[in-house]
């Protein structure tokens, strides 16, 4: 399955937002989009998720000549989980689980976002880490073949991301799924990546494998992807 998103474009004013954006997603691959605050990565995948209008360009999901509906195919996990306030979490997997035709439970996911020891609270009492959590665990419940995530690890703690990454590694590869994930830091995860795109300014700057990124600039003086962020853009950003 393919995923290609051509001279995508949004404008807000004066400001041009993005900047007839042209990449390209495959299944089986885990894909880090990069880029500082502002950059346009959240406009990105509010537009890919039908929640904002383009101006102009095109998105397309196919495989094998034949076009696929986005929408049914993918699901979104948002920075923030508000949902749902008045029920327990594990009412609320249980809820998901039931209008979901091809659900996967996956205990060692649960347990690893520690769900098992915040199963009985209501959602309007979880910390801001805690609702991270019960949204990662309903994305990946609810199974589709599209998988984007927005900063999803940005308040867990050091261990459980390093842990996450691990685990999700090996569960995308056997799900052969198509995961975008947007971020500014990826401290205790770069190894989930197998490519990275870098924006800035609305722009794509820079698309490959991670290694292949970090063999073209060897002469930053920063290191990993902050050296090849460097080297592109001239500003820092702190990935690891
Ligand atoms: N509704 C809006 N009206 C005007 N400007 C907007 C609107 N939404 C976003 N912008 C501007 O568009 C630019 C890109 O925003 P976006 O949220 O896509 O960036 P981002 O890369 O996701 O940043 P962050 O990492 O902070 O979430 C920013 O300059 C932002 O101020």
């Amino acid at each position: 399955m393919e995923l290609n998103v051509t001279k995508l474009s949004k404008r807000y004013g004066n400001k041009q937002v993005l900047d007839e954006l042209t990449l390209s997603f495959t299944s089986g691959s885990t894909y880090l989009i990069l880029g500082k605050n502002g950059a346009g990565k959240s406009t990105f995948v509010n537009i890919l998720s039908g929640n904002l209008n383009s101006d102009g360009g095109e998105i397309v999901l196919e495989a094998g000549g034949e076009e696929y509906d986005l929408e049914s195919n993918a699901v979104f996990q948002y920075q923030s989980f508000n949902s749902f306030r008045f029920l327990k979490v594990k009412e609320v997997i249980h809820f998901f689980s039931t209008i979901t035709v091809d659900a996967k439970e996956d205990p060692e996911l649960y347990k690893l976002l520690s769900l098992d020891r915040i199963h009985n609270q209501l959602i309007e009492n979880l910390s801001g880490g805690e609702r991270k959590a019960v949204s990662l665990y309903l994305t990946f419940l609810l199974n589709k073949r599209v998988v984007v995530l927005d900063e999803p690890f940005s308040e867990l703690d050091i261990e459980k991301k390093y842990l996450l990454a691990k685990h999700l590694k090996q569960k995308l590869a056997d799900q052969n799924a198509m995961t975008i994930i947007i971020s500014h830091e990826i401290l205790g995860y770069q190894e989930l990546f197998t490519d990275v795109i870098i924006m800035d300014n609305g722009k794509v700057l820079e698309t490959g494998k991670t290694q292949d990124l970090l063999d073209k600039y060897p002469n930053s003086p920063f290191q990993g992807l902050e050296g090849v962020f460097y080297s592109l853009t001239g500003k820092y950003i702190e990935v690891s």
